[in-house]
C-alpha cells in the first residue's frame, strides 16, 4: 500500500470545494459522468485507430444506488488507468486543476458559476466524506483502488479488479443524503446527461435495474439534414418539449469553421406575449447539458426560439462578463443571426404561402430583431410584412414595404416626399376610418401588435422616407398632409351660426372644433387625436422612461366639422333651437363614440337625448302642445 500527500501548494482546497457552490452542488454527477464518457469515447477511438485489439464490449455507463451502503457509485467499460496514471491525473493534473479553479472563483458571485465546468473529478468531494476509486487500465497493468477522505492524504494499493475500466464510489455525506434518493438521481441524469453519447443506465438496488438507458446517445442535432425527415424534427422538437406546440419550422446548424456548432434551433408558435421564454434553448459542450441560460451566446431577439446548441468551443468555464468579450461568443452570435435571417429570406422567397400563413407567430421575432439588431435589420427589411386592413374587419393581401411603396407611393405621398404607412391598432374600433381611408384609395396595415409601437418608432429613422400615421389621427382628407386647401359650400355667416353651435353645446377647453369642406360622402363630424400626443400617451401609458408628464395631460381632441355633409344645411334650416343643439351635440357624440371617448354621465346623456329626439319631442313642441 502507498499512501502519500496530494500536493497542496497554499491552502487545503477540500474545505472549500464542500461548501462550494452550495445550490449548484448536483454539477458533481455531471462531471464524473462527463469523465466516463470521455474515457469511453478515448477507447474507441483507440479501437477505430487499431491501437486497441480487443473486445471493446458492452460500453455502457452505470450510475449505482446503493442507498444501505449510502454510497453512489459511477462505472464505465472505458480506458481505464494504471496507477502509474492514477497518481499523474488524480493527484496531480485533477487536483492542480481543481485548485486552479477554487482560486479563480473564491469570493466570486455563484451565480455566474451555474452549469460552467472546470471543477472536475474533485467535485466529488463536494458531496461525499470519502471517495475511492477503483481502476483498470486497458493495457496490460494491475488494477488500482485509491482513497481519499477529503483531507490531502491519499491510499494507493493494487486490488483485485478485473473488469477494464473505472469505478468511483462515493460515501455521501451527511449533508448530501439527497443524493441517494432515487428520484433526485434521475432528475440530476435527466437534466445533465439526456444525450450523453454513451448509454447510461441507472441501477437503484432497492428496484428493478431498468432495461433503457436514461439517455438518448444520437440525438436530432449530431446527425446530417440529409438523413433527417421533417418527422424526425418534429419527434425531437417533443422530446424536448413534451408539452409545446408543434414548432413551425427549423434551422439545423452545422458550422466547422472558424469554430465548432450545430444545433437545432426551432421556431415556436407564439400567439401571447406570456407564453415567452417558458421554454427556452438549451447549451450543451459535446452533448453534455450547460444551461438554458444562453444570454450572451444566442442574439437577445433569438432567445425566443427554443432547441439545441452544442459547441465545444463555447468557453465554458469562465464567468460571464468574459463570455461577453470573448471574440468566438461574438462570432457565434453573428452566425445565429445570419443563418436565422437566411432561412426566414428563404421560406419567404421559396414558400410565400406558409410565410404568409406563420407571419402571425415570427412576427414577433422578426420586429424584435429588426429593433435590436441592424445587421438582421438589413436582411428583413426585405421579408417583413405587414397585412392590408379592410373595412368590416376584413384582411386583404399581405405587404413587404417595397411592395406597399408600389402600390400606396402615388396617393400616399405626403409634401415632405415621405411615404405615408397608414395603420391600425385596432380594425374594429378604428373601421369608420379605414372605410374613409379605403374609399380615398388609400391602403391601411394592421399594426395590432404588442411591439408594434416601438417597432413603429424605431423604425421611422431607420426607414429614412417613411412615415407612419394611424388611421384615425386625423381626418382621413388630412392623413397625408399634402397641404391642399378643400372648399366649404358654407358660407362664411353659415360656417359662423355651426361653429357657435359646437361651441355651445361642446364647451370642453380640450375640444378644439373646426370647420373643413371635406367630401360630401366623408362623415359629418370627425374626431382625431394626432399622432405625435397619443404615441406620447402610450408611451407613458406602458412606463416609457421620462413620460409621466404627458400621461397626465388630458387629452387634446380635434373634432372636424365637415361642412359639406349635407345634414348640416338640414341642421342650419332647423327653427327649433334646441332640437338643433341636440342634433349637433348627438354628432359630435357619435364621433366621440366612434372613438371609444365618449363614457359615463356623456354617454348616458347622449342615449337620452338620442330617444327624445327618435320620439320628436323638444322643448319648444312641450310648450306648444300643453
Ligand atoms: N473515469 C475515468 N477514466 C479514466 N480516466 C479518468 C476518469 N476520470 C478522470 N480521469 C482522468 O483524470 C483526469 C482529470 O479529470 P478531471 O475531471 O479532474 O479533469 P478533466 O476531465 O481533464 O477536465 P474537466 O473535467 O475540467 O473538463 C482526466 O483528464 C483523465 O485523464
Amino acid at each position: 500500500m502507498q499512501k502519500g500527500a496530494i500536493r497542496v501548494q497554499t491552502e487545503n482546497i477540500f474545505p472549500i470545494i464542500k461548501k462550494f457552490l452550495y445550490s449548484d452542488h448536483e454539477i458533481f454527477l455531471r462531471e464524473l459522468i462527463s469523465n466516463a464518457v470521455d474515457a469511453t469515447r478515448k477507447l474507441k477511438t483507440l479501437a477505430g485507430v487499431g491501437e486497441f485489439k480487443g473486445d471493446l464490449g458492452d460500453l455502457r455507463i452505470e450510475v449505482r444506488l446503493d442507498t444501505e451502503a449510502g454510497t453512489l457509485t459511477i462505472s464505465d467499460r472505458g480506458i481505464g488507468m494504471s496507477a502509474d496514471e492514477v497518481d499523474k491525473y488524480i493527484n496531480q493534473v485533477a487536483f492542480s486543476g481543481a485548485e486552479a479553479f477554487v482560486k479563480q472563483y473564491k469570493g466570486q458571485d455563484e451565480a455566474n458559476m451555474i452549469g460552467h465546468f472546470g471543477l472536475g473529478f474533485y467535485s466529488a468531494f463536494m458531496v461525499s466524506s470519502r471517495v475511492e476509486l477503483f481502476s483498470k487500465s486497458w493495457q496490460d497493468a494491475p488494477a488500482v483502488r485509491w482513497e481519499c477522505d477529503g483531507s490531502p492524504e491519499f491510499v494507493m494499493e493494487e486490488t483485485a479488479k478485473t473488469e477494464r475500466g473505472t469505478d468511483i464510489v462515493l460515501h455521501i455525506n451527511e449533508e448530501s443524503r439527497e443524493f441517494l434518493e432515487s428520484a433526485r438521481i434521475r432528475g440530476v441524469l435527466g437534466k445533465f446527461c439526456r444525450f450523453l453519447p454513451v448509454p447510461i443506465y441507472f441501477v437503484d438496488k432497492e428496484s428493478k435495474p431498468d432495461d433503457k438507458p436514461v439517455n438518448n446517445t444520437q440525438p436530432a442535432w449530431i446527425k446530417k439534414p440529409s438523413e433527417l425527415t421533417p418527422q424526425d424534427y418534429q419527434d425531437f422538437y417533443r422530446e424536448l418539449y413534451p408539452f409545446g406546440e408543434p414548432p413551425l419550422f427549423w434551422i439545423h446548424l452545422n458550422v466547422d469553421y472558424p469554430f465548432n456548432l450545430t444545433g437545432i434551433l426551432y421556431f415556436p408558435k407564439i400567439k401571447h406575449s406570456y407564453e415567452i421564454q417558458k421554454d427556452r434553448i438549451q447549451l450543451y459542450s459535446n452533448q453534455v447539458f450547460v444551461t438554458d441560460e444562453v444570454k450572451d451566446i444566442v442574439p437577445e431577439f433569438l432567445m425566443l426560439l427554443h432547441g439545441v446548441i452544442d459547441s465545444p468551443d463555447i468557453p465554458l468555464n469562465v464567468s460571464r462578463s468574459y463570455l461577453q468579450g470573448d471574440p468566438n461568443v461574438k462570432k457565434i452570435n453573428n452566425h445565429i443571426t445570419k443563418k436565422v435571417a437566411d432561412k426566414l429570406e428563404e421560406i419567404f422567397k421559396n414558400d410565400r404561402k406558409a410565410f404568409e400563413e406563420k407571419w402571425e407567430h415570427i412576427a414577433l421575432f422578426v420586429k424584435y430583431g429588426m429593433i435590436t439588431d441592424d445587421k438582421f435589420f438589413e436582411k428583413a427589411s426585405k421579408f417583413h410584412l405587414m397585412q392590408e386592413a379592410l373595412p368590416g374587419g376584413k384582411t386583404g393581401p399581405f405587404h413587404t414595404l417595397e411592395t406597399y411603396r408600389q402600390e400606396a407611393e402615388a396617393l400616399q405621398k405626403n409634401k415632405d416626399g415621405k411615404l405615408v404607412v397608414l395603420y391600425t391598432t385596432d380594425p374594429v374600433q378604428q373601421d369608420s376610418y379605414i372605410s374613409d381611408a379605403a374609399a380615398k384609395g388609400y391602403k391601411v396595415v394592421k399594426l395590432d401588435t404588442l411591439i408594434d409601437p416601438s417597432f413603429i418608432s424605431q423604425m421611422e429613422p431607420k426607414w429614412e422616407d417613411v412615415q407612419f400615421t394611424r388611421v384615425d389621427a386625423d381626418i382621413t382628407d388630412n392623413l397625408i398632409d399634402k397641404q391642399e386647401k378643400s372648399e366649404s359650400v358654407l358660407s362664411q355667416g353659415q360656417e359662423n351660426t355651426l361653429k357657435e353651435i359646437f361651441g355651445l353645446q361642446l364647451p370642453d377647453p380640450h375640444i378644439k372644433v373646426e370647420l373643413k369642406g371635406l367630401s360630401a360622402d366623408a362623415q359629418p363630424v370627425v374626431v382625431t387625436r394626432g399622432e405625435m400626443m397619443r404615441r406620447m400617451k402610450d408611451m407613458a401609458a406602458a412606463g416609457g422612461p421620462g413620460m409621466s408628464w404627458y400621461g397626465e395631460m388630458p387629452d387634446e381632441i380635434t373634432m372636424t366639422v365637415n361642412a359639406n355633409h349635407p345634414i348640416f344645411r338640414q341642421v342650419l334650416q332647423e327653427n327649433d333651437k334646441d332640437k338643433q343643439g341636440k342634433l349637433v351635440h348627438n354628432l359630435a357624440d357619435l364621433a366621440l363614440l366612434s372613438q371609444g371617448l365618449l363614457k359615463g354621465t356623456a354617454l348616458t346623456d347622449f342615449v337620452k337625448r338620442s330617444v327624445e329626439l327618435l320620439e320628436g319631442k323638444s322643448k319648444s313642441r312641450i310648450i306648444l302642445e300643453p
